[in-house]
């Protein structure tokens, strides 16, 4: 072990530059808390003159990230470029073939290829670690594979999406537009390269499959994850859920039972007595259940330039320590392949808003489908509209929330309506948490 844990950047934005200020602001404390100086030694981004608020001029440079995995000074590489391939998965290969300790705040990424990286880790005995790509500076992946290590866990869900919450929350606030709200995420620094990954729920998504594949010791499974995002949730969505008791939320829920797996994410209503009913902002928030620690809760910030810095760094503080325990739960030859639940097998309770005509006969046509489909109604609103008639060209919303049954007879009344007379848009779906 060297004196210094001397390491290389690869990234130099919202994060890299958020490392660099947390190592120099806190550098006594980390070497004490370390046991040894942690030092950045060299840098590699796409612009090399971009002002980012640190001194740069005592760092190498490298025009090209693949060049810091190989050199002599670098003990470890942190990886904060991001994207699931390209520079980013050539740089974690090519750190670990060289025997050096690999951090990354990059959940597509390790969604991905986790396991393929993990395993090189093993074979070449060094770290590889990812504390900032799941909910940011919440130590949730350390809080799951250590200190949740002994129990059976069931399941794992929460809010994992700060630009989400962040819209949502203003929305419900502000009566915010979608678009405006989204762009302050971006300017605050929440928001991916690609935003449509936060919006559609795939960054969600990608932090949920590892959160599962931490806390039920399976494989890694990305694909099989069902997601949705809240790109059709507007201003209307949240005040009749308001009015019903609920906050919307954009949720990833995981659950594991008798060898199987169940992966959603998807914009739903949550109580609101729920404890993740009061995550405002870009905060983020996991609930896992432990068959002997019982409801763990997490929560803090998910994204931004400090919190995912501290992630970061408490992974290289662990690393200059000398803690390289396997990437997920267990080395990854113990990880267990499960077979997908259907989302149809759940049973649950649903919101649905249809946006109708306002014309005599649309309550009828809605209501058969559900009956036809076995879908028994808890309540019914309809805002709005004049006087019905049979040549109105008025669209009104009618809100159905249903009582717990399958998911499959929703799933089967919407399959029903489709080309309805009655319907005027696409219908939205909601399911409530019942966890
Ligand atoms: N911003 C946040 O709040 C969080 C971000 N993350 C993850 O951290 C990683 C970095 O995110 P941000 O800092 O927000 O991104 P960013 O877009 O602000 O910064 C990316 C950096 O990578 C550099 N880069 C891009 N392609 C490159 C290439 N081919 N070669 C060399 N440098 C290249 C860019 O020049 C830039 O310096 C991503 O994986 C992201 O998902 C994780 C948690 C929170
Ligand atoms: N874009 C992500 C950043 C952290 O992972 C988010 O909004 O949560
Ligand atoms: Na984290």
């Amino acid at each position: 072990m060297t004196d210094v844990l001397r390491v290389a950047l690869a990234g130099l934005g919202t994060v890299g530059a958020g490392v660099i200020k947390l190592l120099d602001a806190n550098r006594e404390l980390i070497e004490r808390r370390a046991g040894r100086p942690i030092e950045v030694v060299a840098v590699s981004a796409r612009d090399r003159s971009r002002d980012r608020g640190v001194d740069l001029s005592r760092f190498a440079w490298e025009d090209d990230p693949a060049d810091l995995a190989a050199r002599e000074d670098v003990d470890c590489v942190a990886e904060l470029i991001g994207g699931a391939d390209g520079s980013a998965l050539a740089l974690a290969r090519d750190t670990l073939a060289a025997g050096k300790s690999f951090v990354t705040a990059n959940k597509a990424m390790i969604a991905h290829h986790g396991l393929e990286l993990a395993e090189a880790a093993e074979k070449a005995k060094v770290a590889l670690k990812y504390e900032a790509a799941v909910a940011g500076g919440i130590p949730v992946i350390k809080g799951l594979r250590e200190g949740a290590a002994a129990n059976e866990i069931t399941s794992v869900y929460g809010i994992l999406n700060g630009t989400c919450n962040y819209i949502l929350t203003e929305m419900e606030a502000k009566g915010s537009d979608f678009a405006d709200v989204l762009a302050e995420a971006q300017r605050l620094g929440y928001a991916e390269a690609d935003p449509t990954f936060d919006i559609d729920g795939i960054d969600a998504a990608h932090k949920l499959a590892i959160l599962a594949s931490l806390s039920f010791g399976t494989a890694l499974d990305f694909d099989t994850v069902a997601t949705s995002g809240i790109r059709r949730v507007i201003a209307e969505d949240i005040l009749e859920a308001r009015a019903l008791g609920f906050k919307v939320r954009l949720v990833g829920t995981a659950e594991a039972a008798g060898g199987k797996l169940f992966q959603r994410v998807h914009a739903c209503l949550v109580p609101r007595d729920h404890p993740l009913a009061h995550v405002a902002g870009s905060l983020n928030a996991i609930v896992a259940q432990g068959n002997f620690v019982g409801r763990l809760f997490f929560e803090g910030a998910g994204a931004g330039e400090g919190p995912t810095a501290s992630a970061v760094v408490a992974d290289l503080i662990d690393i200059a320590r000398g803690e390289y325990g396997p990437a997920f739960a267990m080395p990854h030859a113990r990880l267990t392949q499960a077979e997908a639940i259907e989302a149809g097998d759940r049973r649950g309770r649903a919101y649905l808003r249809f946006t109708v005509h306002d014309r005599p006969g649309v309550l009828a046509e809605i209501t058969a489908a559900m009956r036809d489909a076995n879908v028994s109604i808890e309540s019914m609103i309809q805002r709005g509209g004049a006087e019905p008639s049979e040549d109105s060209d008025d669209v009104v919303s009618l809100i159905i929330v249903t009582h717990e049954g399958p998911e499959r007879c929703v799933i089967d009344a919407l399959e029903r309506l489709k080309g309805a007379q009655s319907l005027a848009g696409e219908p939205m779906l909601m399911h409530i948490l019942d966890l």
